[in-house]
């Protein structure tokens, strides 16, 4: 057995697909002991990504739109393993599973019927790569009555929890999720709200890029308090966990609602929903005593949100997951090379705590190749 798992991400902010290899080995007081060896950032294919987020809203014959692109994402996934492959001198014999979360282009946890779905024919990836993947582990969660997300607490728990200390560690994707690692009580996780999700539609709809880079466009302008407090007034934010969201709900209508009537300059509304992802996190973390807050998703890159949770958390140093041996970009991709390990090892997936499930389970379902 060479323990070594692919990690597969590609989440709400439609930006790419993030691969991870990962050696699951144990210490000899046999603690989990995740190597993480390499890992590739693969930008989308434009057609492909204007798909994908199109596939997010209501729209005609979304269907026959869906069938097509499930088998497009697969083969992406696909190139961008048998990419890591070579990169690094493996062949798939060598991998015992790929753990892929698929794309999410629908989440709705509180509809009469809830449903999650993550799309990507994962057949096709197995045959692509001739490895095993392990994907669809929302599901099982939520038909244990729970949220199906977030799913990475289990994971921060497996490497980053400390007997001595509260951590919190704080996922900014497109969605923003955090998990909070208090000594001697059970985990906790939850979905904050907006991560960067609006933040990059904003700049795209100002024609001036598909992300704010290291938050330069937001530090150009000023907080608009008015507008701030509209956005914070959303009922979410006062929701008590288990709780989760989406693109579904936090998209672009969604803002153009809170926006209405007013004309505020544009770089005043990114300066503004910079603080507002900030600001959301503060009011999900109001009394919590924590002592460490590390980041990680591509929010960890972006200065000015990162000076605003500074700001807001003053007691606590706000640092990167990298100080804790793992990269921003690496953690979640990492967290499904994990749920494909567990699954494997039929360690449960999901923590009921978080997700609201009846119970623990293994989470996810074998492709054989
Ligand atoms: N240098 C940077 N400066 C500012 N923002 C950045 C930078 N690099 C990445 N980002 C932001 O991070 C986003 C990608 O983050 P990430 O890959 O963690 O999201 P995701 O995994 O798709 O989302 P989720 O966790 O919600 O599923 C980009 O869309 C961009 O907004
Ligand atoms: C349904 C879905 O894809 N949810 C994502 C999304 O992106 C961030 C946040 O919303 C989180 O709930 C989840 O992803 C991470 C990987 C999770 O399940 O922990």
């Amino acid at each position: 057995m060479s323990g070594l798992y692919i990690g597969i991400m590609s989440g709400t902010s439609l930006d790419g697909i993030d691969l991870v290899l990962v050696r699951f080995g144990k210490s000899e007081q046999n603690a989990l002991q995740p190597q993480l060896l390499d890992s590739l950032l693969l930008p989308f294919p434009t057609q492909l990504r204007q798909q994908l987020n199109q596939l997010t809203q209501s729209g005609p014959d979304e269907l026959e739109l869906m069938g097509l692109v499930e088998q497009q994402l697969a083969l992406a996934y696909a190139e961008a393993v048998n990419q890591f492959l070579a990169k690094n001198k493996l062949s798939p014999t060598q991998i015992e599973a790929i753990g892929c979360h698929g794309q999410t282009i629908r989440h709705r946890p509180y509809a009469q019927f809830p449903f999650t779905y993550q799309i990507g024919d994962m057949f096709r990836l197995a045959a692509e790569t001739q490895i095993r993947v392990i994907a669809d582990f929302r599901r099982k969660d939520m038909a244990y009555g729970g949220q199906g997300a977030p799913l990475v607490p289990a994971f921060h728990q497996a490497i980053f929890a400390r007997p001595d200390s509260y951590r919190a560690i704080l996922n900014i994707g497109g969605i923003a999720n955090i998990t909070l690692l208090q000594p001697n009580q059970p985990v906790r996780g939850f979905d904050t709200g907006p991560g960067n999700g609006l933040m990059d539609h904003w700049i795209q709809q100002q024609g001036l890029g598909l992300f704010d880079k290291d938050g330069l466009y937001a530090a150009s302008g000023s907080i608009q308090q008015d507008l701030l407090a509209n956005l914070l007034s959303d009922p979410y934010f006062q929701l008590q966990g288990p709780k989760s969201t989406g693109r579904e709900y936090f998209n672009p209508q969604w803002l153009a609602q809170k926006l209405q009537a007013k004309n505020y300059a544009p770089a005043d509304v990114q300066r503004t929903l910079t603080r507002f992802t900030a600001q959301s996190i503060k009011v999900a973390l109001n009394n919590e005593a924590i002592e460490e807050l590390f980041i990680c998703g591509g929010g960890a890159y972006n200065k000015v949100l990162i000076n605003d949770l500074q700001q807001l958390f003053p007691a606590v140093q706000v640092r990167q997951t990298a100080s804790l041996g793992v990269k921003a970009d690496d953690v979640e991709a990492m967290a499904f090379a994990w749920l494909a390990y567990a699954y494997d090892q039929k360690i449960p997936g999901n923590i009921p705590d978080v997700t609201g499930a009846r119970k623990a389970v293994v989470l996810g379902a074998e492709f054989s190749s």
